[in-house]
């Protein structure tokens, strides 16, 4: 036993068991230390990650290849093509013509090579050179034409996006429509996602599909033409009868991909507003040290947006070897079959002449054969990305017709209460009467987007002159009333008399800066060419607010920084630059140039110290800017007449402020 056994120990035997021993090691050693990394790397499945993006779940509209899905289709493109004389009509001519050609320049291949390789197997060496030097000459036009097609498809979708972007942001911005998808109505969370990247998907999409589908239709129409007119009818009807079965089934199998697009994008969606919030608060964040927690709600969107994205490729593979199949190699199958046929026939006209003269016919048909199969089998999977489109087509009218509501004034929104209440109305139902120098509310209530009733009916009339300060506690409804006298929310019922929009200004809690020079801060939301058109004011004046806010040093160090004669054109991230107090210094400069007749001013002096705060109020009264001021602070109750307050229990007095007046705040 013992000499058969060292006959095995060898030198070779022995390096080799050392050789597997260590890549064993080795590799228990990776494997541990890839659990270990593993469980570091776990994602945040368990749900104690919970984060709120408004969108219910998508009732409506549907994904799928339908007739609706035609009819939106067609009002999008409406939008896209305005019309037959557009530019963009010449564009979807020019691919048209450009695809022409492509097919015609695909039929000259065909025939010359089949040519050149009769010329080759006869060994005529005179014939070869001739078509040689043909193909030579005639390759650069496929070449141009080919471009020229690339081209006209990418200005075509360049087209497209542009008049639909427009069209839905001109709807986006008008009134305040920005607002209210957001705030009243909770059927789009992430509007952003869908101005930009859906709206370029669904216009990538459509050209692809034109130039998918029309080219093989094409390519159908000849070849089925070619061959019916020099083999019969019969092999292009077999081929054509595959392609309406393949088409139907293939379609109904791929019905989940137009609701699996748009669970895609919304969640793409999702996670991208989660990241830029990241960059929005970062500030705050950072203070917090909130990075893991931000980290674990990063995660928790990416897992379910990858998670998505991964049951999405396996259903995408599972169907593309169903396609592979239908549409590419039995279509070539029936094709060979569908082209024998006639071969075998008796009496056949392609039977008639020599083999020779019968092998290239078979060479020719054989090859409009295999382009025609293709042409199939690309017209059968251009169905899948007919599907897809279907998705985009959903996401894309989805915004279009909650923009078209909310421009109606229409809104979809979980309410709390129930408000078919006599007195509470329902949104849009009260009346907004325009009138100057006054504001009066005739019972009107004060009720939240989620339908909660803050104050069930408020009567107050406020003339130009009368300065009212709001107050109460927290929550009772203060600049929910402002919201409701700037239009942003509706009126539910009952009456308001206020002068237009432009002669209210608001100033929120929330400074907002602008992107743009230190000028546009002051003048907001006017441009500079708006400032010009007014007249009467310039830079020097301007100057003259910023000196009344005690904000001049900005306007010197701004030119300092530029190097430049004038701080004015200084461009910055203003939001990021100045403190809390210089923010809330400018709004009331932006106030002074505007110079409206009623000034809502919301808690937007609260980081202003109290002296510049006094200065700026004596200034607005002096002005004869009527104020209507919520704030807690004590200090500026002597700059108004009257008080509205609010109990946070629906119960509210307007009054005038006297001596014995109780003063509330701090
Ligand atoms: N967009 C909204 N959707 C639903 N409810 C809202 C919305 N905005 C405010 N609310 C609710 O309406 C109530 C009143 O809010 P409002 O902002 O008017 O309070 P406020 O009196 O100004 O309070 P504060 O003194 O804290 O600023 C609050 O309970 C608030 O949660």
């Amino acid at each position: 036993m013992a000499p058969s056994l060292s006959k095995f120990a060898t030198r070779r035997t022995l390096a080799g068991a050392v050789a597997v021993s260590t890549l064993i090691w080795i590799l228990r050693n990776r494997s541990r230390r890839w659990m270990s990394k593993k469980t570091k790397n776990q994602w945040p499945i368990n749900n104690d990650i919970q984060y709120i993006i408004k969108e219910e779940k998508p009732k409506s509209p549907k994904a799928q290849v339908n007739a609706v899905f035609f009819r939106r289709l067609y009002q999008l493109l409406k939008i896209g093509i305005p019309g037959v004389l557009s530019p963009e009509f010449g564009f979807l001519f020019l691919v048209a013509t450009a695809l022409v050609g492509r097919t015609l320049c695909d039929l000259w291949l065909i025939n010359k090579a089949t040519l050149l390789e009769t010329s080759i197997v006869n060994m005529n060496r005179v014939l070869f050179r001739r078509y040689l030097l043909h193909l030579f000459g005639l390759v650069p036009i496929i070449a141009i034409v080919n471009n020229i097609l690339k081209y006209a498809l990418s200005e075509m979708k360049l087209r497209l996006r542009t008049n639909i972007t427009r069209n839905l942001v001109d709807d986006y911005l008008k009134g305040f429509t920005y607002y209210k998808m957001s705030n009243l109505d909770n059927r789009i969370a992430n509007p952003d996602q869908l101005l930009t990247t859906d709206i370029d998907k669904f216009c990538e999409s459509c050209t692809d599909l034109y130039s998918n589908i029309a080219k093989p239709l094409l390519d159908i129409g000849l070849y089925v033409y070619r061959l019916t007119t020099t083999i019969g009818g019969q092999t292009p009807l077999i081929i054509l009868s595959y392609l309406v079965i393949a088409g139907t089934c293939l379609t109904h199998l791929r019905k989940p991909i137009g609701t699996m697009t748009v669970k895609e994008q919304r969640l793409e969606g999702e996670y991208r507003h989660i990241n830029s919030r990241l960059i929005v608060n970062s500030e705050e964040i950072a203070f917090y040290g909130g990075n893991n927690r931000e980290k674990l709600t990063l995660l928790t969107s990416f897992h379910k947006l990858v998670t998505h994205l991964r049951k999405f490729l396996e259903f995408k593979a599972l169907m593309g070897i169903v396609d592979n199949y239908v549409g590419k190699y039995f279509a070539t199958i029936i094709g060979f079959y569908a082209v024998s046929i006639p071969f075998f026939q008796e009496n056949h006209s392609v039977l008639s002449g020599t083999p020779d003269h019968r092998f290239r016919l078979y060479y020719t048909y054989g090859r409009m054969l295999v382009k025609l199969a293709e042409a199939i089998g690309r017209l059968v999977v251009a169905g899948r990305e007919l599907t897809r489109l279907a998705g985009f087509t959903a996401r894309v009218t989805e915004i279009k017709m909650v923009l078209d509501d909310l421009n109606a004034g229409k809104y979809e929104r979980t309410m709390i209460s129930d408000y078919k209440d006599k007195v509470i109305g329902y949104p849009g139902k009260g009346k907004i009467v325009p009138r100057d120098n006054i504001i009066r509310f005739d019972n009107v209530p004060l009720v939240t987007p989620n339908g909660d009733v803050l104050v069930k009916e408020l009567s107050f009339e406020v003339k130009s002159g009368m300065n009212v300060l709001i107050c109460g506690p927290n929550g009772c409804g203060k600049s929910s009333m402002f919201r409701i006298l700037g239009e942003l929310w509706p009126v539910w019922s009952g009456t308001i008399t206020k002068p237009p929009r432009g002669k209210l200004f608001y100033i929120p809690q929330r400074p907002y800066m602008t992107l743009g020079t230190l000028r546009d801060q002051i003048i907001y939301p006017h441009t500079k060419e708006e400032m010009k058109r007014r007249g009467n004011i310039n830079d020097e004046d301007l100057k003259k607010f910023l000196e009344l806010v005690q904000l001049t040093h900005l306007l010197d160090r701004e030119s300092l920084v530029n190097n430049e004669k004038e701080g004015w054109d200084a461009v910055a991230d203003w939001m990021d630059v100045l403190s809390g107090g210089e923010k809330q210094r400018i709004a009331m400069a932006r106030l002074f140039y505007h110079k409206p007749q009623f000034a809502i001013l919301d808690e937007c002096t609260s980081a202003v110290s109290v002296d510049v705060e006094d200065s700026m109020y004596r200034y607005c009264r002096q002005e004869n800017i009527t104020l209507f001021t919520v704030s807690h602070r004590r200090s500026l109750w002597k700059h108004h007449e009257y008080y509205l307050h609010m109990d946070g229990r629906g119960s509210y007095e307007f009054k005038p402020i006297e001596q014995d007046t109780i003063e509330f705040g701090s």
